[in-house]
């Protein structure tokens, strides 16, 4: 739950701002991340980082080796089985430490076509030693999660009926069969899977905890077909359950928080396993284990960016890819205003708030890691190596920069208190919004103000007073009146609050008035002027 607050003279009113809570459970993916579910007040820290690293220049020879792969496709060779070929292999000998990770989300391995494509994109990169990261294949995630809510309801008997489970069993399957390995690849998984179901079905109840277990197949099936792919193709790999490997967690199950203690057992156990025996990790994404409950614990919707990004710094590595469907963080999202373009730099910090603010890019945890561990972060685009994508560090030239990306997060609700009484008022906050209202109202007229949307302007904060004349003079165009604005200490954020109604509109003037108009020049002339 994110809350934002605004303070102002007697009589002292202050608005709480909060979107609906994140929800493993919500099947759809509008349910995906929330940013967390501890109450946050304002914004993020500031992002400390120690020491810069180079990003490499490795983004020409993923584009000639992708050519290569779409070569082979043309002669009708599979292009992952043609790459291992050429490079007689992956030549795993056990001098070479590994040196990064190569996190794919379900989009990137939504078939068998696209794990060949995958496997084609690691083999580009021969010099590399990389941890490949998997999420479940396309949407299985949702399809698990609705097959277990009909579960519930639906009786033992009919859990072979279940739409859900079986486009899940039939995907998976599928491309087994596609990639020519054997069923006993998934066979086990599926079973359980079955009886997991059946189970849920005859208890008629699905808690929490063991939401996250059925999910947890999605990444555990995906990375056991990968690795038996790329051993098939002569490519030596190991499949690793995330929870089974160190990843130690809360027990707050759907969005588990990850411990320190993770980082020595991850390390120990894959570097443990790459100097015995090298062969290229495939570990699953989104999973780990609560510390208390031994039981399998998910880091919320979009957790597999964590994972890689926790196992970047365990083994401090030089650089993690993030592999998407985008061709990378885009300048705002391209499903509200298709002209999105991509911002080809952006501080740990920028994107942080970006991912916390509601852009679904990248998980909202998933840079601190990276940040902490000063290990660059590289978006990409799966469907498209050739593009240079965007890339994450500690610093970046900022001089130029007026406004970098505009994020939108709907159906939020905001909290408006005014009080004469609230002066030397402390500590409400800290609790949950219910207990908040509750307490306020004995000291305020508290108003729930539901459907609004927090527009975020992420960009330079030193140029504030630019940003915010051209923003309110394009939403004053628009006719939208601007309900609340919160600038806090954030150096990269500020939010404007509009009604959810107007929100997308707001996106596009804003996004054609900062990223397409010549209008920018102006603005940007005047920056430069000022700095
Ligand atoms: N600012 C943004 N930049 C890029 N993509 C965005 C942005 N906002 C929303 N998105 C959406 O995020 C999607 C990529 O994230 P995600 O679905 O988690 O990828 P993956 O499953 O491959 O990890 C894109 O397809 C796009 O629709
Ligand atoms: N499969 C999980 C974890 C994940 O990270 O997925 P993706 O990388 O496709 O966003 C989810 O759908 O939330």
């Amino acid at each position: 739950m994110a809350i934002a607050l605004r303070f102002a003279a007697a009589p002292l009113r202050l608005r709480l701002v909060s979107p609906a809570p994140p929800a493993i459970g919500g099947a759809g993916d509008g349910g995906r991340r929330g940013g967390g579910g501890a109450a946050r007040i304002g914004v993020l820290g500031r992002a400390r980082c120690r020491r810069r690293r180079g990003g490499g220049g490795r983004l020409e020879v993923a584009a000639a080796a992708a050519d290569d792969s779409a070569r082979c496709r043309a002669k009708g060779v599979g292009a992952a089985a043609a790459a291992a070929e050429t490079l007689g292999g992956i030549g795993v000998g056990g001098g070479d430490q590994l040196s990064v990770v190569m996190k794919f989300g379900g989009s990137s391995v939504s078939s068998a076509a696209r794990m060949r494509e995958v496997a084609g994109l690691i083999l580009a990169f021969p010099e590399e030693r990389p941890v490949v990261v998997l999420s479940a294949m396309g949407k299985t995630t949702n399809l698990l999660l609705l097959a277990g809510e009909k579960a519930v309801g639906c009786g033992v008997i009919r859990v072979s009926e279940i739409e859900e489970w079986n486009l899940i069993k039939d995907l998976h399957i599928k491309t087994v069969e596609e990639l020519a390995l054997p069923r006993s690849v998934i066979h086990t998984m599926l079973d359980e899977l079955e009886q997991l179901l059946k189970g849920i079905a005859m208890m008629k109840e699905l808690t929490l905890r063991t939401t996250d277990y059925l999910v947890s197949f999605g990444e555990c099936m995906s990375t056991r077909i990968f690795a038996a792919y790329l051993n098939k193709i002569g490519v030596k790999a190991r499949q690793y359950d995330a929870f089974d490997i160190g990843f130690i967690t809360t027990d707050d199950f759907g969005n588990a928080d990850i411990l320190e203690a993770t980082y020595p057992a991850v390390a120990k156990r894959l570097h443990g396993d790459w100097i015995r025996d090298p062969a290229i990790p495939i570990v699953t994404g989104f999973l780990g284990k609560g510390w208390k409950s031994g039981a399998v614990t998910t880091l919320g919707r979009g957790g597999s960016d964590l994972t890689a990004t926790t196992i970047g710094k365990a083994l401090g590595l030089r650089e993690i890819q993030v592999w998407k469907d985008v061709d990378g963080v885009l300048t705002c999202d391209p499903n509200i205003y298709p002209n999105a373009t991509t911002v080809p730099y952006l501080t740990f910090e920028e994107a942080a708030e970006l991912a916390y603010f509601g852009a679904q890019v990248l998980h909202p945890q998933s840079m601190r890691p990276a940040r902490e561990g000063d290990i660059p972060v590289r978006v990409k685009n799966s469907y498209n190596p050739k593009a240079p994508g965007t890339l994450i560090t500690k610093q970046r030239e900022m001089d130029k920069v007026v406004l970098t990306s505009i994020v939108l997060k709907s159906n939020v609700t905001m909290l408006d208190i005014v009080s004469t009484r609230m002066l030397g008022q402390f500590g409400f906050l800290a609790k949950e919004l219910d207990h908040v209202v509750e307490e306020l109202e004995k000291i305020a007229v508290v108003h729930l103000l539901q459907q609004r949307a927090i527009i975020s302007l992420i960009g330079n904060v030193r140029r504030s007073s630019l940003i915010l004349e051209k923003a309110f003079q394009v939403l004053r165009k628009s006719g939208v009146n601007v309900q609340m604005i919160s600038q806090g200490a954030s150096k990269v954020n500020m939010s404007l609050i509009v009604h959810d109604s107007e929100a997308k509109q707001c996106i596009k003037a804003l996004h054609q008035a900062f990223f397409e108009d010549d209008v920018l020049t102006e603005v940007e002339e005047e920056a430069l002027h000022m700095s």
